[in-house]
């Protein structure tokens, strides 16, 4: 026998040196939770460990996370009902605390990456992501909204808008307003190939954003389909997004895969909340071990073919990183 693998394996020092795939802090986006009102932290039922924070909260989390060496943020807000209605015209309000939120958070870290949530699920009395009428949900009406949205957010300070509501469209539609609106330096990172998932019932919690009604599948992608990815990253990509995101991203690595051999574009990942909360809860039966199972999914994700990694594992990674 002259050839032997294990002789790569035989110590840390061998192994550390043949490892294809090395993850850092730097490959990561924390999505973070933002609700109005002073000192108010509170975890999310569905996901310990993570909480929605008060402006003046979040800006003491960032501060900690980019000490860990963590640059980059997706913020989502969580509204009350009162504030919510069909059209979603909270989400535009200059007022806004969102809105305010970013400003800040942007002002307080310059150097930091912000990224914002282009979707009407927070701010819609009906919990989707577009304009529901008589049990449709309007496309082209739904993309004025999404434009407004996405030029308050890039006026308040985002250096990159996320647009998660899967419209037809809507980053070239998002890319002409902000381009009028003078914001040509934002980006877009769109959620390309975004699937019709079960993995986002603890962020539904987190943003009491699920749908009232129905479900998500007239515009999120079937599970069943690979090669529709690439119809939706084709127009995406010729649409003027700067980066692709495949979500979630557990169930769908070789979604990454395609994308990434197909396109020339960075490609983001998206570990959804669902795939969070089950290691956690697994990990609280004793059923595994959360920390090595944290470490492996992360490093799948990469090793699949993402260069960026949106997790609520990121902090937690970045700590044993450190
Ligand atoms: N625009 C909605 C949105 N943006 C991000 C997530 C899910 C993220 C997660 O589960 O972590 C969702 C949920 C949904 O589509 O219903
Ligand atoms: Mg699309």
């Amino acid at each position: 026998m002259y050839k032997r693998p294990r002789r790569n394996r035989k110590s840390a020092a061998i192994r550390n040196m043949v490892e294809e795939t090395r993850l850092s802090p730097k490959d990561f986006i924390f999505p973070l939770f933002v609700i109005d009102g002073i000192n108010q932290k509170e975890e999310v039922a569905s996901m310990p460990g993570i909480y929605r924070h008060s402006t003046d909260l979040l800006l003491k989390e960032i501060e900690e996370c980019m000490e860990l060496g963590i640059q980059s943020f997706d913020i989502f807000p969580a509204y009350p009902e009162s504030k919510k209605d069909k059209k979603a015209t909270e989400s535009y309000n200059p007022e806004t605390f969102y809105l305010k939120a970013i400003s800040k958070v942007k002002s307080s870290f310059p150097e930091a990456c912000i990224m914002t949530d282009v979707a009407m699920d927070p701010y819609s009395s009906d919990g989707h992501d577009g304009i529901l009428k008589n049990g449709k949900i309007l496309n082209d009406e739904t993309l004025e909204v999404l434009a407004k949205m996405a030029v308050a957010q890039a006026q308040a300070g985002a250096d990159i808008i996320g647009p998660s509501d899967m419209m037809d469209g809507r980053v070239g539609y998002l890319r002409e307003a902000l381009d009028k609106a003078g914001h040509t330096e934002v980006s877009i990172m769109s959620y390309t190939a975004k699937y019709a998932s079960a993995f986002y019932n603890p962020f539904r919690d987190a943003l009491d954003s699920a749908p009232k009604a129905g479900d998500k599948k007239t515009y999120q992608m079937d599970p069943a389909n690979l090669h529709e990815a690439l119809i939706e990253a084709e127009l995406d990509e010729a649409e003027g997004a700067d980066f692709l995101m495949v979500k979630p991203a557990l169930a769908y690595l070789d979604v990454i895969r395609l994308l990434k051999e197909n396109s020339n574009l960075p490609i983001a990942a998206y570990n959804v909340s669902g795939e969070y909360s089950m290691i956690k809860a697994a990990h609280e039966k004793g059923w595994l071990d959360g920390e090595n199972a944290m470490l492996e999914t992360l490093l799948s994700i990469k090793r699949a073919g993402a260069n960026i990694i949106l997790s609520y594992f990121a902090k937690e990674y970045a700590k044993l990183y450190k």
